[in-house]
């Protein structure tokens, strides 16, 4: 299964298109478009959020609401595109009025994409880099969960810090993090606990009367995964490998950690690894959960814990220091309407692109063509496993 999306972030319309996925697939539109909401919501988001009510619309791959097996295309209308139809023309000429973007914001994709593609707008690579385009991409990955949920596979995610304000959790590496889905959606900042709530809200209140923006950190964890789904032979078959690409294809994610993750290094091998114990109910099974539910680029069985640092929004109120690409001289960044903080936004767009690796294991392993091979199969492999245990 694979996604390509498009569309300008102002410009008319997102599009995604996803491909192999199997037939016979029950796809809710309520699903899809409840997941496009949680994306959109969270404490810090900036004013486009309040223009547009993002809900996709399927125009193929699905027949009275079960896959066809053939390619899903979902389309979400940008509402902003009607102030943005002269400046986001695709034929008409430039209007006269129009202002090009020429201070480059450090840490966003302007210089650098204009400078790539030769252009005196860096509006023509903002457009694009904007991370508007994660509104397809979690629309494309809603058919994954949906997958998973079919199979058994629960995939959520929750904030963990913003700025300094941290959850304080018990060690969620020693079981699996329990927290409660209404706790986490309920929060403004899908944080599970009220009082980190509290605190992550106030630390945003604050940077965004300073002009500044935060970042953070937030957890996405899947439940019910078989044992052994990716791989351990080539560098690509191993599921680390994929879910670290997929999350590091998230704008402004710049740190992914599996498990104890770069706390691993400096703890001597006992206090790292888990130790294999057998139940002779459940089969193979393990007193601890550091490694985050991978060893061997394969899943373990146990609940897998990926952590992401997100760095702070680029566009800023206090702007930073610039080039004007126009006159060469020194300015200070553009100001536009932007996020302060897109942590609980970010860690739902985490959630699709894990979604969408972990239903792409289960179809390597247990065949792509349609649910009912595919439920067998995976109903013959835990049969088979559990002999192993007895
Ligand atoms: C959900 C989400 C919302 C974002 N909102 C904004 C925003 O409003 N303004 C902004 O400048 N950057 C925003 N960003 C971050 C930029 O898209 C990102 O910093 C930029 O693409 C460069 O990131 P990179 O250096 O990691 O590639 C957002 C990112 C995400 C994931
Ligand atoms: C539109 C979304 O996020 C956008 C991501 C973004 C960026 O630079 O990444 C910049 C802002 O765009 P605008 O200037 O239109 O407000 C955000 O709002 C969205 O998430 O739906």
């Amino acid at each position: 299964m694979r996604y390509l999306t498009a569309g300008e972030s102002h410009g008319p319309e997102l599009t995604a298109i996803v491909e192999g996925v199997p037939a016979g697939l029950k796809i809710s539109e309520k699903h899809i478009n409840a997941d496009l909401k949680r994306r959109q919501s969270g404490y810090g988001r900036g004013a486009r959020q309040s223009i547009e009510a993002d809900a996709a619309r399927v125009t193929s791959g699905v027949r009275f609401g079960k896959t066809l097996g053939s390619p899903v295309t979902l389309v979400i209308e940008n509402r902003d595109w009607a102030n943005w139809s002269e400046r986001m023309a695709a034929f008409e000429s430039a209007p006269r009025t129009l202002k090009r973007e020429v201070t480059p914001r450090p840490g966003h994709a302007d210089l650098v994409g204009a400078v790539k593609i030769g252009t005196e707008d860096c509006r023509d690579v903002l457009e694009r880099a904007s991370a508007r385009s994660t509104a397809s991409l979690v629309a494309a990955a809603s058919i994954a969960r949906e997958f998973l949920a079919d199979v058994g596979v629960e995939v959520f995610s929750y904030v963990s810090s913003i700025g300094d304000a941290r959850l304080g959790e018990d060690d969620p590496l020693l079981s699996a993090p329990d927290y409660k889905p209404l706790d986490i959606e309920m929060s403004e900042v899908r944080c599970p606990d009220a009082e980190a709530t509290r605190a992550m809200k106030r630390a945003i209140d604050d940077a965004a009367a300073a002009g500044e923006s935060l970042g953070g950190t937030f957890r996405v964890v899947a439940l019910g995964l078989v044992p052994g789904l990716g791989g351990y032979s080539q560098p690509e078959s191993r599921l680390t490998s994929q879910i670290g690409a997929a999350l590091f294809g998230i704008p402004a994610i710049k740190g992914v950690e599996f498990g104890l993750g770069f706390g691993a290094a400096e703890l001597v091998g006992s206090r790292v690894h888990d130790a294999i114990e057998l139940d002779r109910g459940r089969g193979f099974t393990r007193s601890s959960n550091r490694a985050g539910g991978l060893e061997g680029g394969m899943t373990t069985g146990l609940p897998l814990i990926v952590t992401c640092a997100m760095k702070p929004i680029p566009t800023l109120g206090h702007a930073l220091g610039t080039i004007d690409l126009d006159t060469l001289e020194p300015t200070e960044a553009s100001r536009e309407r932007s996020d302060v903080c897109a942590v609980p936004a970010a860690a739902v767009v985490a959630e699709a692109q894990v979604a969408f690796v972990l239903a792409n294991a289960y179809l390597d392993k247990f065949g792509r063509d349609d649910m009912r091979d595919i439920r067998s199969a995976i109903k013959s492999y835990r049969q088979r496993i559990r002999t192993m245990s007895r």
